[in-house]
């Protein structure tokens, strides 16, 4: 269930879109139910930029999360081990988020970079959390390319679904939120919209994600126990020519529970470029973004924040629009 929680004070019950995957047959393209799923799919994209997801295969929550806190309780010293020349994706700390921490694992689908990843955290091996990982990240990866070949199709682009999906790879984020005792809540992450293609997000229940609607109103996310949370980011703005618009989101802590979440992003591999189909660029929709290579982007986006860091609003200096905009 999904409750609005206004600014201040408490807002009138709505929910985030649920479309329902858990019957579905994995890839049956065309049947009826694949048509009327990616008619919803559509439908919750056009209006929220995200929807929930209820899904069969849903990780069991317990495991998923008794390996994160084994995860983020190792000592500092071996967590920043982690260290990517990709920006967002080491271990992170911010002196402007204090509640939040994160760790990234480049590639988690494929079983051996996973493996090198949990290597450098733990030497002498620790298999459960390899195993809970990757089968978290194989699930979310297979229902991420669903959920975009449903949108290809619905826009009548499916021949770009290959080029597409090898266009990118996958990046897992595991983040940690420390509770806050402040009674109007803490920030834990600052407003933002994803950069990336797509992400699918999972949490332990203890709330905190708040997604923003078109008219302003802050929706307080509530996963019910067989859901994900998939948005789209801006590389998706920008491949579907503005058809579809990423969500506005934060996450505030209240309370004194630690908030766990993983979220599985897809990303424009660099060395090539990020562009709308021709058959999205008409004279009703002229092109809104000239085309440009996520890596490229990101980089640039990333050292135009740690300028304004030290601020409590993280104020960015860099967004797609002004990076590549028509
Ligand atoms: O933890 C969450 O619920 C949100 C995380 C998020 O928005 C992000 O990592 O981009
Ligand atoms: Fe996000």
């Amino acid at each position: 269930m999904v409750l609005i929680n206004k600014e201040m004070g408490f807002g009138s019950a709505l929910r985030l879109p649920t479309v329902d995957f858990s019957s579905l047959d994995h890839f049956k393209l065309g049947t009826r139910e694949w048509e009327s799923t990616k008619m919803q799919v559509r439908k919750a994209l056009e209006e929220y930029g995200c929807f929930e997801v209820v899904y069969s295969e849903v990780p069991n929550r317990k495991e998923m999360f008794s390996v994160m806190e084994d995860l983020f309780n190792l000592p500092l010293e071996t967590k920043i081990l982690n260290q990517s020349k990709e920006p967002f994706t080491s271990h992170q700390l911010f002196s402007a988020m204090p509640l939040f921490e994160s760790t990234g694992i480049n590639d988690a689908p494929i079983l051996e970079q996973l493996k090198k990843f949990t290597k450098l955290m733990w030497p002498q091996e620790n298999g459960v959390f390899s195993k809970t990982i990757h089968s978290f990240s194989k699930i979310t990866s297979e229902l991420d390319q669903m959920i975009r070949r449903m949108v290809l199709e619905s826009f009548g682009v499916e021949e770009y679904y290959d080029d597409h999906i090898n266009l990118t790879k996958y990046h897992l984020r595991l983040i940690k939120y420390n509770p806050s005792d402040n009674e109007n809540g803490d920030i834990g992450i600052n407003p933002h919209t994803d950069k990336n293609m797509t992400s699918i997000l999972f949490d332990n229940q203890i709330d905190g994600l708040e997604i923003q609607t078109k008219v302003g109103e802050w929706i307080t996310v509530k996963i019910s126990p067989k859901s994900f949370i998939f948005l789209i980011g801006d590389s998706f703005l920008a491949w579907t020519n503005g058809r579809l618009q990423p969500p506005v989101h934060r996450v505030t802590m209240r309370g004194n529970k630690v908030r766990y979440s993983l979220v599985l992003f897809s990303v424009p591999k660099g060395r090539h470029l990020v562009q709308s189909p021709k058959e999205l660029v008409d004279k009703d929709h002229p092109l809104l973004f000239n085309p440009f290579d996520y890596q490229e982007f990101i980089t640039t986006y990333a050292s135009s924040i740690k300028v304004t860091s030290s601020t409590m609003n993280c104020k960015r200096e860099m967004n797609l629009e002004k990076y590549c905009g028509v």
